[in-house]
């Protein structure tokens, strides 16, 4: 459902390119002045316009890296003076966001371990009050639209009214060629509840590798986000953080020549081929329905029959014979086996629940019995 923000679209942000996608490059980490000059002098050659870099790192575990901090604002003081780009960095708590917004920062990003906590969030929120600038907010490291759109209405109850989203991917506890699983249908959530917040794409921190960085910011375009936040580095195999993501500023140029833009509706394409098709697949969905329905009846039925018969409403063997026959149905239809499985679960529950039901028909009745003792004992 879509919610109601006071907030200001991206071509009014004030950034001097506003030309979709809007890109925003830079280094994981700041480490050194001149790694942070050189960076920022190759990409502002190609074009880019905003640059990142993170000077305090909420790092896994101790020992790592955790940023220069607050040295490395006079650095990207530097970048903003010679080469007019717009400097973004992480906040994650209210000093970050003081030092930041007194160092003159024109973006600020909080990040997802940060966005997953509602005290932090609010203490953020608390110190951006009044301020105006735009911020960028990650989606919390699990997979919970609600805690993202919740984490931007703090910031925007703060007065802050150029909001946009990172989606950076969600952390999984099961193996992945991503770093960070992507579950494009969260991003697609907050799109449709909040439908005037911008959506960039963290492809680094979904792959966490190189090699997958062009197919996933190809994918973000093809699903109408707005920018991408890709870390550059003018040294990547020497970074001092998250090395293996990070590519030079000449190949993210080559990677983003390589990129494909397609327009929601472009202009002076006749639409009558994909309304066609579209009305076909509105009358295949329908029968979809229809089928689906008949298929609830049945289940409806041997719920009764199972009443009647005290038989559990569960069959696990029944249950198993059809997911693993469907399964193999759907591949020889090039239906991918976990389509099928999250298809039929869906189907198997909704089944289960309409036998409940019929199941609690005999509560009613117990219930009913149940009166009619309390009333005899009176
Ligand atoms: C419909 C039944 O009940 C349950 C629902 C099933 C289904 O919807 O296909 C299959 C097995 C049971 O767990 C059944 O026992 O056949």
């Amino acid at each position: 459902m879509e919610k109601q923000l006071n907030l200001l679209p991206i071509n009014q942000w004030n950034l001097a390119d506003t030309k979709k996608p809007i890109i925003i490059s830079g280094p994981c980490s700041a480490e050194t002045e001149e790694q942070v000059m050189t960076t920022a002098r190759s990409l502002s050659k190609n074009g880019i316009t905003v640059f990142r870099a993170g000077i305090w790192k909420p790092r896994t575990r101790p020992g790592s890296f955790e940023g220069v901090g607050s040295i490395g604002l006079p650095w990207l003081k530097r970048v903003k003076k010679e080469t007019g780009m717009h400097i973004a960095i992480e906040v994650a708590n209210a000093m970050h966001v003081k030092e930041a917004l007194e160092a003159g920062i024109d973006i600020l990003w909080i990040g997802a371990r940060t966005s997953a906590n509602p005290f932090a969030m609010q203490e953020i929120a608390d110190a951006l009050n009044g301020a105006d600038v735009p911020v960028l907010v990650k989606n919390p490291v699990n997979p919970d639209a609600d805690l993202w759109v919740g984490a931007i209405e703090r910031i925007n109850k703060a007065g802050i009214t150029r909001i946009g989203a990172i989606h950076r991917g969600f952390s999984s506890y099961d193996r992945s060629i991503y770093r960070n699983v992507p579950h494009w249908q969260i991003p697609i959530e907050l799109r449709s509840q909040l439908p005037q917040v911008p959506i960039f794409c963290d492809p680094s921190h979904i792959a966490g590798r190189r090699e997958l960085l062009q197919s996933i910011s190809q994918k973000a375009m093809d699903l109408d986000f707005d920018g991408l936040m890709i870390e550059s580095h003018c040294n990547p195999d020497n970074a001092w953080s998250d090395a293996k993501q990070q590519i030079t500023p000449e190949s993210l140029d080559i990677m983003l020549e390589s990129l494909i833009i397609r327009k929601m509706n472009p202009e002076g394409v006749s639409l009558n081929t994909l309304e066609d098709l579209r009305f076909r697949i509105d009358k295949l969905d329908n029968e979809l329905l229809d089928i689906i329905q008949k298929r609830m009846t049945l289940a409806t039925e041997i719920g009764h029959y199972k009443k009647q018969n005290n038989m559990t409403i569960l069959q696990q063997s029944r249950w198993e014979d059809i997911l693993g026959t469907n399964i193999k149905k759907g591949e020889k239809r090039e239906l991918s086996s976990g389509f099928i499985m999250k298809m039929f679960k869906a189907i198997h529950q909704e089944s289960i629940n309409k036998q409940t039901r019929v199941m609690n028909e005999k509560h009613t009745l117990a219930k009913n019995k149940n009166e009619q003792i309390i009333k005899a004992v009176k």
